[in-house]
């Protein structure tokens, strides 16, 4: 049997968070080796408490759960939360009991750090909130950059508006100082922005299927879908919700799903434009040095099956 991929979660649950992990889960192709906590749609210590609960909910209690950083990257920014899309307890309001189960006492950064160096370049670190865990790791540790295999990360908004404001993506946006180090570390990075995971869209009537259905991951996952539909019916006037997080697992567990190309991006860190992901196509030869000159490059997705990925998303968690 070929080896399965390994992949870390680096995770603010969060709706569409859940989905991805349980999404993970019932991927054959990966085996899901830890879940790491940061905050973003929650604080650190409620992603702790869901990442704990999701892992129950899927009797899967063998995953550990590492804790992440309460703090961005420079300690100096108020956090923003995005808990009006999720609610305030990140799960759609349901005041779910609390977890049996407690975090590991390694921390986020040095069980990256680990499990990174116990098998080079074979774990994928899906990144799905703000990149502080991940931009800490690089800083901690030289080697982690060349014994990750791959950090796929949801972040940025490649030549559309953010969702925060006009410039800057909500992940992006929650540590502009960190993404900037990660997008420039080196690593092999494949960026999923809202550009893409803005054309995959579960509708209400995807919604009523899951509803249908049998599936244990379809059923709680209704349970909770409320707060995050009522939010995008607000927001965005869609009949339906941006699979933001869904995507980014999918996108590691099969890349044919997405394009991308490649290029040096950089992030604005101040100004009315702090959190702006800056692609440089390298179509022109700039005859002075720029921030993007001599800086890796990365993967940016411009193109997804969306139907292939919203069929998926369905198929994996009616069958559960
Ligand atoms: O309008 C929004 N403001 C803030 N965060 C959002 C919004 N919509 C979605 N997300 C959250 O941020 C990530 C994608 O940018 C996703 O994790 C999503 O749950």
């Amino acid at each position: 049997m070929a080896e399965l991929k390994k992949i870390i979660i680096d995770t603010d649950p969060g709706v569409d968070d859940a989905m991805a992990i349980f999404l993970a889960l019932q991927s054959p192709e990966v085996e899901v080796i830890g879940l790491t906590t940061i905050y973003g749609n929650v604080y650190t210590t409620l992603a702790t408490r869901n990442a704990l609960h999701l892992l129950e909910i899927a009797g899967r209690t063998d995953i550990p759960v590492a804790e992440g950083s309460h703090l961005t990257i420079t300690k100096g920014t108020k956090l923003r939360i995005a808990d009006f899309v999720h609610g305030t307890d990140g799960l759609g309001n349901q005041n779910f009991p609390p977890p049996k189960g407690k975090a590991i006492e390694q921390s986020a950064v040095d069980f990256l750090i680990q499990q990174t160096s116990l098998y080079p370049g074979k774990v994928t670190v899906v990144a799905l909130g703000p990149l502080t865990n991940i931009a800490l790791a690089i800083q901690a540790d030289p080697a982690f950059i060349k014994n990750v295999g791959q950090i796929v990360l949801l972040g940025g908004a490649f030549s559309v508006n953010g969702n925060v404001n006009p410039a800057a993506e909500a992940n992006i946006f929650g540590d502009p100082d960190a993404a900037d180090i990660v997008f420039t570390s080196g690593a092999d990075i494949l960026a999923i922005g809202i550009n893409i995971t803005h054309q995959v869209i579960l509708t209400d009537a995807d919604r009523d299927k899951l509803a249908e259905s049998s599936g244990k991951f379809a059923q709680y996952l209704c349970k909770i879908l409320d707060v995050y539909f009522s939010y995008h019916h607000d927001a965005y006037s869609t009949k339906g919700v941006y699979l933001h997080d869904p995507t980014t697992i999918l996108a590691a567990v099969d890349p044919s799903l997405i394009t991308y190309v490649e290029g040096v991006v950089r992030v604005q860190t101040v100004g009315i434009t702090r959190g702006l992901t800056l692609f440089y196509n390298k179509q022109k030869r700039f005859g002075e040095v720029t921030e993007w000159s001599d800086k890796p490059t990365v993967k940016v997705a411009v193109t997804v099956d969306a139907p292939a990925v919203v069929k998926l998303v369905m198929d994996r968690l009616m069958n559960s």
